[in-house]
């Protein structure tokens, strides 16, 4: 059960949620989104509370669940189209960062696992919303995709934008803050330095969060 959770981010900002499976992570993120309703408590934007305008928070958000939710038949590019917002970001250098240009005309059904996360992220990078709620933005991504990642939310985050990922692993973030929620591991355990908040995957060796 999620219960007396409090969290306040400024523009530029990002937060990994960790804590075991159940902990209620991908919960708290889709409470963020305005997704679900919490049973009590406020969610604020800039001081207004987003049940004022929920259509207003929905424009902000960029949430990537656990599924891709991409349509098989449809080429990456062509599911891509389908999520952009009009006026919206640029498809090609969306496809760029992720390293999914070669395999834009390629049918989604045809991708691998972690080709089509790469895809579902190229989809929050182009919505261009200040706030990206990422649910294990890593699953099922090969190393150099974990860097890809990496400096995608550090151009969001360069240009004001706020992140919120949960994760189970190291994500290669500068400055990050942390939220374990109740349950995590014992604090010998963790990966992160409470110290620098700076996060690398070799401090992972080991550990589990
Ligand atoms: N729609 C729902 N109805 C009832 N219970 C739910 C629902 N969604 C999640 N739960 C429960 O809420 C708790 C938190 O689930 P949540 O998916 O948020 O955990 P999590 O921390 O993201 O876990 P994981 O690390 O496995 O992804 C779990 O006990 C789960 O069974």
């Amino acid at each position: 059960m999620l219960d007396d959770v409090s969290l306040s981010l400024h523009a530029g900002e990002a937060m990994l949620l960790t804590g075991p499976n159940g902990a209620g992570k991908s919960t708290l993120l889709r409470v963020l989104a305005g997704l679900r309703r919490p049973d009590g408590g406020a969610l604020l934007w800039d001081g207004v509370p987003i049940a004022e305008d929920r259509t207003a928070h929905a424009t902000r958000v960029a949430y990537l669940g656990h599924q891709d939710a991409l349509k098989p038949s449809l080429s990456v590019v062509e599911n891509l189209h389908l999520f952009a917002r009009a006026g919206g970001g640029d498809m090609t250098a969306a496809l760029k960062a992720v390293d999914l240009l070669p395999l834009a005309d390629l049918p989604a059904r045809l991708l691998s696992a972690g080709q089509k996360r790469r895809a579902a992220l190229a989809r929050v990078l182009l919505a261009q919303a200040p706030l990206w709620l990422l649910d294990e933005p890593s699953l099922g991504l090969d190393a150099n995709a974990i860097v890809l990642l990496g400096e995608a939310i550090a151009r969001h985050r360069a240009g004001g934008g706020v992140v919120i990922a949960t994760t189970h692993v190291p994500l290669p973030l500068e400055d990050v803050r942390h939220l374990a929620l109740p349950g995590a591991p014992d604090p010998a355990d963790r990966w992160w330095d409470e110290e620098s908040s700076a996060l690398s995957p070799s401090d992972h060796e080991g550990a589990s969060a």
